[in-house]
């Protein structure tokens, strides 16, 4: 299939490599300074890893040009239910995810199995801490998000995350950490006095969120709607 890749950055780049190897064409690499191209190309798929502040329209022009768009970018989920509408007025096809790696996916349903198992024990206090590269726009990540919206299904005496640590009983505290490199740590922690439980994913290079971006591209080229992991892994 031909993809256009919206934002050709890390991730543009190492899901170019991917798309070439499993016997895809570029259609285009769209990026700060050749912004009319995707007006001009034949595209099956978009995938777009891009800015916070560039995602919103970026999918908007997708979708009104008829190209099934695969977003990868974080950062930008407040305008998410605008996307969502005019995909549905348009008859688009529209994927997100937070994270396309498939071992970040399995990690989320542990951790919404092991919050469900912990919410009579409120003698755990539970944290997040995410560790990405110093290059990360974002805080916390949207995988971290993602875990603690998780969490916050199960653990009916948690009401919100804050992205800094909390006495606040109410909250979970998710923590960000920057350091040179690093493609993305998530961990999950229960504290008590007795004992702690913890769970962790630790990317060691981008191939799994691209291996998936491009996946989901090659799945979502005849599909309608607003579409994510849950449809895409059906596990
Ligand atoms: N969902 C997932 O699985 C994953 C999500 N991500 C997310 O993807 C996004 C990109 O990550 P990454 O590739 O590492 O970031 P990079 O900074 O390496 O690349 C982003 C690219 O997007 C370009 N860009 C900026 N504005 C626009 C625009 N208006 N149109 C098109 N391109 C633009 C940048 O250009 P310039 O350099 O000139 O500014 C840059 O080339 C981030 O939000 C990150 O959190 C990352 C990994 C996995
Ligand atoms: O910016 C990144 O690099 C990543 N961003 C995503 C996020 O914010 O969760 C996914 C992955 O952790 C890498």
């Amino acid at each position: 299939m031909n993809i256009a890749l919206v934002g050709y950055g890390k991730m543009g780049k190492t899901i170019e490599r991917i798309a070439l190897d499993r016997g895809h064409s570029i259609a285009a690499r769209i990026d700060v300074n050749n912004q009319s191209d995707l007006e001009n190309i034949k595209a099956d798929a978009a995938i777009e890893f891009s800015h916070p502040d560039a995602a919103f329209n970026n999918v908007k022009r997708c979708i009104e040009l008829g190209i099934p768009v695969v977003c990868g970018t974080t950062g930008w989920l407040e305008r998410k239910p605008e996307i969502e509408s005019l995909t549905k007025e348009k008859n688009g096809a529209f994927f997100y995810a937070s994270n396309y790696s498939l071992g970040v996916n399995i990690f989320f349903k542990i951790n919404e199995h092991l919050a469900s198992m912990l919410k009579s024990f409120k003698q755990y206090e539970v944290a997040l801490d995410e560790i990405h590269h110093t290059e990360k726009k974002d805080a916390p990540s949207g995988t971290a998000i993602t875990l603690a919206e998780g969490i916050l299904k199960h653990l009916d005496h948690k009401k919100n995350w804050v992205n800094k640590d909390t006495s606040n009983m109410q909250e979970i505290p998710i923590k960000s950490f920057r350091i040179d490199q690093v493609p993305g740590t998530h961990v999950v922690k229960y504290t008590s006095a007795i004992d702690d439980i913890e769970i962790k994913h630790t990317a060691h290079t981008r191939e799994g969120f691209a291996l998936g971006a491009v996946m989901v591209a090659e799945w979502i080229k005849d599909k309608k709607g607003v579409l994510n992991m849950d449809d895409f892994l059906k596990f």
